[in-house]
């Protein structure tokens, strides 16, 4: 387990936002470039469409009938305005047309920044997806897999929340700079007073932004906790059912919820305080603006009221930068989770960065574990596999039999190129594959472990997974050799049966033969068996082995078996204690040895019916 404790990056205000934007416009650089041209376009028509009131405002003191507004002896940033003289409705007309064109501007940038907001979620979403199927076996069997379901789910919509907040902020900042400039037309001391005011606001306001920064970290906690409770819980609800250990799933889960909520309500508390203050002092800066700007300043009413209108309007922009920033540092950390969860994987990519995929022909001669070693954690003392040679023929059927624990699953996983050996070497007919032949060798594999995997879906669709161009005639086949053709026909609707969700509909018996059946019908080079039968009874068993031994020479097989009669096929037996080949040999000779282990298993359960019966 990595994650649990793997360092976040730290972010800090308006840099972490600062990242996820720049992290946005990298995925859609035209898209944020024409979205924010349309974005000061309407900015800049709202501001003018205010600006104009300016000569409406002064018509109220003149007190003529005609309205014509005069524009002789103004100024706009310094520069002196035509002699000419407007009419009422000729003003009042373009305040409309900036109205109209202001509005068709912002569904421009609204649509450009959905779609980018859209994209960017989906291409960061598929991004991990394709991170974590690409990684090194090693490292993603190494991760939580409830992590990995909640960073592809949860933790993706508090980045697509992220990333409108950002697209706000960018927004409200846009805004801001055009009011200014828009400000510094009607009156330049004013102007730096009313922004200088409210930027001191938003400095005063950092520890409250801490305050959220600190707040997100805990969320992401709560919430990484919380979707572990929730897949342990899901995975295990029929054990936690059968030993009534439901009341303390709930109880604990609750206990979560309790701190979320508990945490929720601090920050809630806090945040409003510092709303609050802000919301206050902004009223003091106002107020204060007002006075300086009549007593002192000395502005036309008319500019006064002008430059009110378009800090009503600044106002509650410097309030949503600090409340959306406060929302974004909530949300980040579900960011830099996402991003430092992708590099891992993207850092142990199998194949390495820029890897593509090499063929890789069809095994002839032999696969052959070359004196492997294999360690599943790193620096432990004890070997998972200890310097242990094991050859499959191809086209012979090879047994691996030996204790619990002893690292038979360790060589299937070997041999399919998952893992890589530490020491020691995976030949194919004497060439050792390399990283980037691991994915085409694999095109010749069927694998079945005991835990079978099956969709929620007919078993039809379930055995096309592997072969979507199977005929009828095929997957009848396949199904007989895996002893699944009777079940099956006795089930109302056949092969199109839904299975329920990973096959909780069929027994743990036909689940593990509609496995087979499916890996029967890849036609595989190379069939790896790891307990696939052990949910079956003695006379399925003994179909599913008749149809391998049926198969002698079309295939490659190794089988991972405690029962007998799921060697007792094999050509070849290896029998391994504690990561080591202690005795191998073809299954002929090991059988005439009696105290050998082969044979040894073999006694065992000859023995069984008759130990059972003097025991009863
Ligand atoms: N992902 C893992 N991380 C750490 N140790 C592991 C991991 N997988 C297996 N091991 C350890 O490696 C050893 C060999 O395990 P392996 O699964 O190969 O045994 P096995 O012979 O297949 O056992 P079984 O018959 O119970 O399936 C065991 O001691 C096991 O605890």
């Amino acid at each position: 387990m990595t994650d649990d404790h793997s360092p976040i990056p730290a972010v800090e205000g308006f840099r972490g936002a600062a990242a996820l934007v720049r992290a946005m416009a990298r995925f859609g650089r035209k898209r944020l470039a024409i979205a924010l041209t349309f974005l000061v376009l309407g900015n800049v028509t709202e501001g003018v469409s205010i600006l104009l009131l300016l000569p409406i405002l002064t018509l109220a003191g003149q007190g003529s009938s005609d309205y014509a507004i005069d524009l002789g002896g103004r100024h706009l940033f310094g520069q002196p305005l035509p002699d000419v003289s407007i009419g009422l409705e000729v003003l009042l007309g373009a305040i409309v047309l900036l109205v109209a064109l202001q509005a068709a501007f912002n569904r421009v940038k609204a649509v450009y920044l959905s779609d980018l907001l859209q994209d960017f979620a989906n291409s960061t979403r598929a991004g991990l997806f394709s991170a974590v199927a690409s990684a090194r076996w090693e490292t993603v069997v190494r991760m939580r897999r409830a992590d990995l379901e909640h960073a592809l789910t949860g933790e993706i919509d508090r980045i697509t929340f992220s990333g409108f907040v950002s697209l706000s902020l960018i927004q409200i900042l846009v805004g801001l700079v055009i009011y200014f400039v828009l400000c510094l037309a009607v009156s330049v001391p004013m102007t730096l007073f009313a922004f200088g005011f409210g930027l001191v606001a938003l400095l005063l306001l950092k520890p409250y932004r801490k305050l959220a920064e600190r707040y997100g970290h805990k969320i992401q906690t709560a919430r990484t906790v919380q979707a572990r409770l929730v897949s342990e819980f899901i995975t295990g609800l029929k054990t936690a059912r059968s030993m009534n250990q439901e009341p303390h799933h709930v109880a604990q889960f609750e206990r979560t919820l309790d701190g979320t909520k508990a945490d929720a309500h601090d920050y809630a508390r806090r945040n409003a305080l510092g709303n609050g203050l802000f919301q206050v002092a902004l009223a003091i800066g106002a107020a204060a603006f007002v006075l300086l700007s009549l007593r002192f300043v000395g502005l036309e009413m008319s500019q006064m009221l002008v430059l009110l209108v378009i800090l009503m309007r600044v106002t509650p922009r410097f309030q949503g930068l600090q409340a959306q920033v406060q929302a974004l540092l909530v949300d980040l950390p579900a960011w830099w989770r996402v991003v430092d969860l992708q590099s891992r994987l993207e850092a142990n990519r199998e194949g390495g960065a820029g890897f593509v995929s090499a063929p890789v022909a069809p095994p002839r001669h032999e696969i052959l574990l070359d004196r492997v070693t294999y360690r599943h954690t790193e620096g432990s003392e004890e070997a998972a596999l200890n310097d242990c040679t094991i050859r499959l023929p191809v086209g012979r059927a090879t047994a691996l039999i030996g204790a619990s624990g002893a690292g038979k699953s360790t060589v299937a996983d070997i041999v399919m190129g998952l893992i890589r050996p530490e020491a020691g070497r995976l030949l194919v007919d004497g060439h050792e594959l390399t990283e980037s032949e691991r994915r085409g060798w694999r095109e010749h594999l069927a694998y079945v472990p005991q835990e079978t995997f099956l969709l929620h879906d007919t078993i039809r669709a379930n055995l096309a997974i592997v072969a979507p161009d199977a005929t009828e005639e095929e997957m009848h086949q396949a199904l007989a050799d895996a002893a699944a053709d009777r079940f099956v026909a006795a089930l109302p609707e056949g092969l199109d049966t839904r299975v329920g969700d990973r096959g909780t509909l069929l027994s743990g018996g036909e689940r593990q033969r509609i496995a087979l059946a499916r890996a029967f019908l890849k036609r595989p080079a190379v069939l790896i068996l790891d307990e696939a039968t052990s949910a079956l009874d003695w006379e399925s068993q003994s179909r599913v082995a008749q149809a391998l031994a049926r198969r002698a020479g079309e295939m490659t097989v190794l089988t991972i078996a405690h029962r007998p009669s799921m060697v007792a096929f094999a050509d070849h037996v290896y029998s391994l204690e504690a990561g080591r080949v202690v005795e191998e040999g073809p299954m002929a000779d090991l059988l005439r040895k009696t105290d050998g282990h082969l044979s040894r298993m073999f006694a065992h359960e000859a023995s069984e019916p008759a130990r059972l019966r003097l025991a009863q």
